[in-house]
């Protein structure tokens, strides 16, 4: 299972590569990646096994954290009506998205960077995201609110970007212009 001590923190070089598509039919290894992937962000949301591994919580992961530089994350979070959004994919990609742009009220972490870096993060408050799920099998998915603010910063990992690239470096907390506030 990936602990916190397999998760590589800001300054590594893996986190600024743009990684590599991953060769569909996926590897045994391939698929025991993305698999470990989901299994560390369920096992982040259960108080007992993080609270005895020491995980810190999160609602995604994405293979440039734990320095495989491929084309794969996992997400589980809960959408706006409460619906259960789990999903590992490889070669995820936006397809499209929204004018709109939306953004974390409380601003975003990352399990890669230790110290909190405050600040509005914008992002597209809707995205349709197409992948290919655990079975190899091509899945297109409209994503809104949290969902899809999580997807955003999975995908940005695997294009070598940190959610603090686009904070407003004069005003990191500048309001954002027709933005959608999520809480
Ligand atoms: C918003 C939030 N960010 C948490 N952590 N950071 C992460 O997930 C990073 C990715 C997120 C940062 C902002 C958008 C994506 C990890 N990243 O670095 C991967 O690239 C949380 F843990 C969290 N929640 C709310 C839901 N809760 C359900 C019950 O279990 C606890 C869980 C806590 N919400
Ligand atoms: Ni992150």
């Amino acid at each position: 299972m990936i602990t916190m001590d397999d998760i590589i923190r800001d300054g590594h070089p893996t986190l600024r590569k743009m990684a590599e598509e991953v060769v569909l039919p996926p590897s045994e290894e391939d698929k025991q990646i993305l698999n470990s992937l989901l299994e560390y962000v369920i096992n982040s949301q259960n108080s007992e096994i993080a609270e005895k591994y020491g995980l810190r919580p999160g609602i995604g992961l994405a293979a440039p954290q734990i320095n495989v530089s491929k084309r794969m994350i996992a997400v589980h979070v809960n959408g706006d009506r409460d619906e259960l959004i789990s999903y590992a994919l490889y070669n995820p990609k936006i397809i499209s998205h929204s004018v709109e742009k939306a953004y974390l009220k409380s601003g975003e972490g990352c399990l890669s960077v230790d110290e909190s870096i405050p600040g509005y993060v914008p992002r597209y408050a809707r995205v349709t995201v197409k992948g290919f799920n655990a079975d190899g099998k091509e899945v297109k998915i409209r994503l809104k609110g949290l969902p899809a603010i999580c997807f955003q910063h999975e995908i940005d990992h695997l294009n070598g970007i940190m959610f603090y690239d686009h904070i407003n470096k004069d005003n990191p907390f500048k309001p954002i212009e027709d933005a959608v506030e999520i809480d």
